[in-house]
């Protein structure tokens, strides 16, 4: 077996580990998602697990094409699953290999041999071994003949659903393969720092002193030259930052508010852009969440970075529905980062292209509105409202923002970046950010 140097430190045998990535891709093809599967997996093995179906994840599309060249049919989701993760295996060999980023390296007949004690090892699958065995070996004596078998299914190519390529194709005539190429790209460390109990002076040279490469980006951000687990840095007991992409940085910045107002974070869970709100500011906040659940977090986060205060209230409620929540009293700012699809931090969350259905799309962007308009109502005359998601489909962002100036004439749309798309294919870690769209409307008085 051969690693690169920033693969995880692979202890466990390969056969148990692709065993448990089979586990958790069979979780993510039931509707799981990865981190969910993830919380099944021991300890022991998580880290090699997580790096093997992350993996698995970005090159889906490509290896259930391949798969379907190899099986007529598969006698079971757990065998299909450890196919899968095989093949996303063995998808690149040599310096082809090394050149995809985050591929945990290894060689070839080593995925074979360990894929077949897996199998063997597996009550439900030891009957099929040969099976596998045979797929396998097929697979790497005929690779180039598969290979182009494949090559026409968008799926295969771009490693997404054919609808979500369709939808890019239309909406991004020009940036859609950049984009899609983007998603397999594994996303850098960026962390927000905490200006309320460091500088990121202090951040920087704490990183330093640790031995690790830090950056600076955009007006609070430090990217990590290699990702690291967060409670290993400099400051994380400290509550000197959170980790927060640098696209999500904006969120705040944008709504910018100053001391005294009154601040509403809509869809706050699990509270990065909360905490940012209090960072800047001394303010009066409502943190609403539908998921009560996902509140506590919010709760746990402010806690750690010592922006908890008898100013921040937690409500568990639906933010369209206002008689649950509201007392009448306006608010100066109403951040509304609404649940989308997701769609622009595929990225970090390799499993959402294959957890996401067609119709998901328009039924979010319908659920967006209905919070868009309630929250609205909230407003105070010449206050402002932060419209946010992390998708790159227009229905949920352009088209969105057009149609709620469309309903409420007295909204006045302010400067914001509006579509952000991701940027992460030969880009450095400081220029890399998710996919974003901002819209900024005022109330006029
Ligand atoms: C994009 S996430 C918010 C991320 C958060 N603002 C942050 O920066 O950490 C969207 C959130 O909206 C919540 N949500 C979904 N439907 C909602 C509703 N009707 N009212 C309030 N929150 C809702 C979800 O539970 C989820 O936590």
């Amino acid at each position: 077996m051969s690693t690169r140097s920033d693969s995880p430190h692979l202890a466990p045998p390969l056969s148990s580990v692709l065993l448990s990535s089979a586990g958790v891709v069979e979780g993510v093809l039931d509707g799981r998602s990865l981190t969910d599967a993830l919380t099944d997996v021991s300890a022991a093995l998580r880290p090699a697990t997580q790096a093997v179906s992350f993996h698995a994840m970005r090159y889906l599309g490509w290896a259930d094409a391949v798969g379907r060249e190899l099986v007529q049919r598969y006698p079971s989701v757990l065998f299909e699953s450890l196919l899968l993760v095989s093949l996303t295996l063995l998808k690149e060999e040599g310096e082809a290999a090394a050149q995809l980023p985050g591929m945990p390296v290894y060689a070839a007949h080593t995925v074979v041999d360990q894929a077949v004690t897996a199998a063997s090892n597996t009550r439900s699958l030891a009957s099929f071994k040969g099976m596998l065995n045979a797929c396998l070996r097929r697979f790497l004596r005929e690779r180039a003949a598969l290979e182009a078998a494949v090559a026409d299914s968008p799926e295969a190519q771009w490693n997404h659903p054919g609808w979500w390529v369709k939808q890019l194709g239309i909406a991004y005539p020009q940036d859609w393969q950049r984009i899609l190429e983007s998603a397999n790209v594994p996303a850098p460390l960026t962390l927000r720092v905490n200006r309320r109990r460091a500088s990121r002076e202090q951040v920087l040279a704490a990183f330093e002193a640790a031995g690790l490469e830090a950056q600076p980006v955009g007006q609070a951000g430090v990217v990590l030259g290699s990702p690291k687990p967060v409670t290993q840095l400099p400051g994380f007991a400290e509550g000197w930052w959170s980790v927060q992409d640098a696209g999500a940085q904006l969120a705040a910045e944008l709504l910018a508010p100053t001391d005294g107002m009154r601040v509403l974070d809509a869809c706050s869970a699990p509270g990065g852009k909360t905490a940012h709100l209090l960072e800047l500011a001394d303010i009066d906040l409502v943190a609403l969440d539908a998921d009560g659940e996902r509140l506590e977090r919010v709760e746990q986060n402010l806690d750690r970075l010592g922006l908890a205060s008898k100013r921040v209230q937690l409500e568990a409620a639906d933010a369209a529905d206002l008689d649950a929540w509201w007392d009448g009293k306006p608010f100066d700012a109403v951040l509304a980062d609404v649940p989308c699809t997701a769609s622009g931090i595929v990225r970090r969350h390799p499993d959402i292209r294959w957890l996401r259905r067609e119709n998901d799309v328009r039924r979010t962007a319908t659920l967006q509105a209905r919070i868009l308009d309630s929250l609205w109502k909230t407003v105070a005359p010449g206050g402002r409202l932060l419209y946010v998601t992390c998708s790159v489909f227009p229905i949920e962002g352009a088209r969105q923002a057009l149609e709620f100036l469309q309903r409420h004439p007295e909204a006045q749309r302010l400067d914001a970046p509006g579509q952000l798309l991701p940027v992460a294919l030969n880009a450095t870690p400081v220029e890399q950010h998710d996919g974003f769209f901002y819209a900024l409307f005022a109330k006029q008085s």
